[in-house]
């Protein structure tokens, strides 16, 4: 158990990667702080923390809202007795596009994308200093931050945000011994990929379930990926396996964007 005695939150834990990320950290022997907007399925996700053994705790909080982050992360403290790690998951799709994008998608997808991951890169640092010990950030991108999808032009820009954000708060917090990595997965089968499935429907008129089929058909390993198999690369980026690791955004795709 690599994480034992380790405090981690998981932002977006209510459903989905981040629910995958919460249960692995507890089985890998970590205490969960759940924080998402979604407070009914945070309770079931803490429940099944502690069905593990693990302590859990639920905050409700908007990650594009700074305030809320700063608490989320003082309550895991006071709440479990620590803090260790923070993975910035949270996220939203939007299909469009470049030509029909509005402001209001742009404002909504930043404030969310990357200011989420902004303010949890904060709050997490100025905890780990506050506690005198080094620290874990990990942040979601995408293999869509890695190159630009159609119909995902907004979606994708944050997520090449999210590496810049990356790589410029792995080199600030070096030398507090907080490392900050991203991971970046392809084409994992959640609520997500239903909503993104359906608007491709809506957009261009194919049947529902062609998109999802036609992007997983594309990848090299052959299958769609799950939540656990973007849980395994959090669990090592959060571990002490990765302490020689910072300022990287890796990829875990099952072979379909190659850096
Ligand atoms: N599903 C996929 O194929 C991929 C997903 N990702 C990224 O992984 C992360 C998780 O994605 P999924 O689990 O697939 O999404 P999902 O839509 O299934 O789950 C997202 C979770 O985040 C929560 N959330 C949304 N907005 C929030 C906010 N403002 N504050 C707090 N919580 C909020 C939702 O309530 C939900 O529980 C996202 O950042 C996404 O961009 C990256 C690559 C591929
Ligand atoms: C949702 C997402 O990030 C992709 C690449 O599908």
């Amino acid at each position: 158990m690599t994480l034992e005695g380790k405090v981690a939150l998981v932002t977006g834990a209510a459903q989905g990667i981040g629910r995958g990320i919460a249960l692995r950290l507890a089985k890998d022997g970590a205490d969960i702080a759940i924080v998402d907007i979604n407070s009914d399925k945070m309770v079931e996700v803490a429940a099944e923390i502690e069905a593990l053994g693990r302590k859990a705790t639920t905050f409700k909080a908007d990650v594009s809202n700074r305030a809320e982050v700063h608490a989320a992360v003082d309550h895991a403290e006071k709440t479990l007795g620590g803090f260790d790690i923070m993975v910035n998951n949270a996220g939203i799709a939007q299909v469009d596009p470049i030509a029909d994008v509005t402001p209001e998608d742009v404002d909504l997808i930043l404030k969310i994308n990357i200011q989420g991951v902004l303010w949890g890169i904060q709050a997490a640092a100025a905890k780990f200093k506050a506690l005198g010990h080094k620290g874990k950030i990990l942040n979601a991108s995408s293999i869509a931050g890695h190159d630009g999808f159609e119909m995902l032009g907004v979606y994708s820009a944050t997520k090449f945000a999210v590496r810049a954000l990356t790589q410029a708060a792995a080199k600030e917090h070096a030398s507090d011994g907080i490392t900050v990595n991203a991971y970046c997965p392809g084409i994992v089968g959640t609520d997500m990929w239903v909503e993104i499935d359906k608007r491709f429907s809506e957009l261009t008129g194919a049947p529902i379930g062609e998109t999802y089929d036609k992007y997983v058909g594309g990848i090299a390993l052959g299958r769609a990926q799950t939540p656990d198999d973007v849980a395994a690369l959090v669990s090592y980026l959060a571990g002490p396996d990765s302490d020689y690791i910072t300022g990287q955004a890796i990829i875990t795709d099952g072979g379909i964007v190659y850096r």
